[in-house]
């Protein structure tokens, strides 16, 4: 397909082109600044690998000619595309400045201020009512597609994922599957049936302008499926008028008008566009160009964005059980467009384990907003001293993991590291926070993610056809072998990574032993295939997509039987260590149930098994609370024996007097207080698992609801029939 670039028309030729750095990648694709040879311009060249499309060639065919069709100044448009091996080329003018993603995890990683933020969205919000007008739904608005050129100039790229909404037939038929950026979807489209229109866009388009605000979008952090289950059962995210305060009211309402649930009552984007928010939104050279004076080339910054994984990747391979810890904790932050079965994850997200609350994200934005958090960035971009923000492995289809932020042991009482304040001083430009390195959003993924495919790129070797592309693909392997070479624990590390049955997989649920994993139904491995150990591989039962079942999962999902366990004293409760619930918790007699772990990871999830582990979840907080009750009356009643053995009253906590601690009376005193510690402790543990089993146990109800419902509306619908 051969187009047209104002007056002048590229060729479909790969040897027309010579391949230069990589600028950017994405979940298909990676783009490269090419000169265009024969007019000695300047391009890019998105390389679509054909292999990791779920869409066939004829589908993404379709879409590059969509894109070529366009013609708005704020919609990338491509030149011409054709297919070299097994990529597709689509060349496009290249955009010097990068994504307003790429920009912010390279200066401003709390965001931009208000008025670049005006111009970014206003553009972008152009873009969108052209689009729409001609019938396009983007599906994919969010800040890593929205690129920015050095004098300024606004515009949305990728349409990857968009649909027509004149398509008939199959293409129509693809808009009720799920395809897009989970933190950036709208309710509806996370509902299958409920259907979808240009007003998914505008959704995206408020989660897009929180992410410009914060840096991050909302829940980024979490896994995809809470996500989901946040977006749907949440209020929507919005500008919060504590945290926000130097926000005007005008944008707040504007993301407000935006992040509407019901669809209907979203604005469209024309009028969204006379909104006062953008009447006063600055012109693009006066608002944006200085946010990239004295920022390194597009390349440069990308390639420090890879070296910082890849160093990242590496850190998280020592065996620090701290660091480990901490990783475990922090895990997850942000997912990019990927695309996967949302019956299979309506399904895990049914079941899954949920520990935090919504409550942990206002903490977390707290946190950041925080001096110790601001000087935790700076250490964040020392390669020195790097955090481990993420670890990324591949699933099966293109779903990226991560382990997310810990914060480095690297600060000083004053709250910063050395090897900070120099990344700090040397980075600072415009009186923003420039870190390289730092990032807490989604494209991390993708540039370690990209790293994961290389190997695969040059065996398929889309770039290696014709003279030169063999000298830029030849070059580019140099490069990354001499890359590879002088980083190679590094690499090896990012393979083991890769490969690590870890735990940052979203539907894991906790691995530790606990009374608490009776509440889950399932255990999720590490999620992918390759990242089963040996164990896991062994007992596999099943694997679904990027889930999978093992034998050993069978037992979790097994009932108690709620007569089984009788209210027991502590002296008479066959009690063991486990690692969690304070020290302690009942062995369960385990009886197998005739529902058959399959048919929990399968969208259909009768009410009776739901209604079943919820009563056990609940007997296991009765029992738990016994087992405190328990304790103490075991305690009382040990003291009231000491205290008539002893001809005493019961020992009183320590006292100070004359500034010396009076010891116990005797010996079994002691540890009586010793012993009222401990179960204070353990008692607290358990209050707060308590807690937690509850809020779960509202959650699940809330999903049995929903499930009930849906199973209530099929009766009607067979009956009606
Ligand atoms: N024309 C361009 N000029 C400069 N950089 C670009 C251009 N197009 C894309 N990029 C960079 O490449 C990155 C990936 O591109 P793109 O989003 O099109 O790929 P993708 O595989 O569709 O990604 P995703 O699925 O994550 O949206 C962008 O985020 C941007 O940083």
């Amino acid at each position: 397909m051969k187009r047209m670039g104002g007056s002048r028309s590229y060729s479909a030729n790969p040897s027309d082109y010579k391949l230069l750095e990589e600028v950017g990648y994405g979940a298909s694709a990676t783009v490269y600044r090419a000169i265009y040879i024969p007019f000695n311009d300047v391009v890019a060249i998105k390389c679509l690998d054909l292999d990791r499309c779920n869409s066939n060639l004829d589908d993404i065919r379709r879409e590059a000619q969509t894109m070529s069709l366009i013609d708005h100044p704020n919609v990338i448009r491509a030149y011409c595309s054709f297919v070299v091996d097994r990529s597709l080329w689509v060349v496009m003018p290249f955009m010097s400045e990068g994504s307003c993603l790429h920009l912010m995890k390279i200066a401003y990683p709390e965001g931009f201020e208000e008025p670049a933020i005006g111009t970014i969205l206003k553009e972008t919000l152009k873009a969108l009512d052209y689009l729409h007008r001609q019938g396009h739904i983007h599906r994919d608005v969010k800040a890593g597609n929205i690129l920015l050129d050095n004098d300024g100039t606004v515009k949305l790229a990728d349409f990857g994922v968009s649909a027509c909404m004149f398509d008939s037939g199959d293409r129509q038929r693809s808009r009720n599957t799920f395809v897009g950026t989970p933190c950036w979807m709208a309710p509806e489209v996370l509902q299958p049936g409920s259907g979808y229109n240009s007003k998914a866009d505008i959704w995206s388009f408020g989660i897009t302008a929180l992410e410009l605000a914060h840096g991050h979008a909302p829940f980024s952090k979490y896994p995809p499926m809470k996500v989901l289950l946040m977006t749907i059962q949440n209020a929507p995210p919005g500008l919060d008028y504590d945290r926000d305060k130097k926000f005007s009211k005008s944008f707040k309402e504007m993301v407000a008008m935006c992040l509407v649930k019901d669809q209907t009552k979203r604005p469209t984007a024309e009028k969204l566009l006379k909104h006062s928010f953008f009447k006063h939104a600055k012109p693009p050279e006066l608002s944006l160009k200085k946010l990239f004076t004295d920022l390194p080339p597009l390349w440069n910054r990308v390639k420090a964005l890879q070296l910082k994984d890849a160093a990242q990747l590496a850190l998280k391979k020592m065996p620090s059980a701290e660091q480990e810890a901490l990783s475990q904790s922090e895990y997850q932050r942000g997912v990019s467009a990927w695309n996967f079965d949302i019956e299979d994850l309506k399904a895990q997200a049914s079941l899954v384990r949920d520990d935090d609350d919504i409550h942990e994200c206002k903490d977390d934005e707290s946190l950041k907003s925080s001096p110790g958090h601001k000087a935790a960035a700076y250490c964040e971009s020392s390669l020195g001293k790097l955090n481990l923000d993420r670890e990324v492995s591949l699933v099966e289809f293109g779903g990226p993991r991560s382990v997310d932020s810990i914060q480095p042991d690297c600060l000083n009482e004053t709250g910063k590291n050395l090897d900070c304040d120099r990344v700090e001083k040397g980075l600072r430009k415009n009186g923003s926070n420039i870190d390289v390195m730092a990032s807490t959003s989604e494209k991390d993924v993708d540039l370690a993610k990209a790293k994961a495919v290389k190997p695969r790129q040059t065996q398929s070797g889309p770039l290696t056809t014709g003279p030169v592309l063999n000298h830029s693909s030849s070059d580019r392997v140099r490069n990354s072998e001499r890359f590879e070479n002088e980083n190679l624990p590094a690499n090896e590390k990012v393979c083991q990574v890769h490969k690590a049955p870890s735990f940052s997989g979203p539907l894991m649920l906790p691995n530790r032993a606990s009374a608490n994993s009776l509440s889950a139904p399932i255990k999720s491995s590490g999620g992918f295939r390759e990242s089963l150990d040996e164990k896991s591989k062994a007992n596999l039962v099943q694997i679904k997509g990027r889930f999978s079942v093992t034998s050993e999962n069978l037992d979790l999902v097994k009932d108690i039987p709620l007569s089984s366990v009788s209210r027991r004293s502590s002296q008479t409760s066959p009690l063991r260590k486990s690692a969690s619930v304070g020290d302690w918790m009942f062995e369960s007699k385990q009886v197998p149930i005739s529902q058959s772990p399959k048919d929990l990871t399968n969208g259909n999830v009768p009410a009776s098994i739901l209604m079943t582990n919820l009563q056990n979840l609940f007997q296991q907080t009765s029992l738990q609370q016994d087992l405190i009750v328990n304790l103490l009356n075991t305690l009382q009643s040990a003291e009231a024996v000491d205290a008539s053995q002893n001809g005493k009253l019961p020992p009183l906590p320590r006292s100070e007097s004359n500034g010396n601690v009076e010891t116990p009376a005797s010996e079994r005193e002691r540890l009586l207080l010793g012993k009222i510690t401990e179960l204070q402790s353990r008692m607290m543990n358990l209050t707060d698992e308590l807690t937690a089993e509850k809020l779960k146990h509202d959650q699940l109800q809330q999903q049995l609801r929903f499930v009930s419902g849906v199973e209530e509306n099929g009766i009607r619908r067979e009956v009606d029939a």
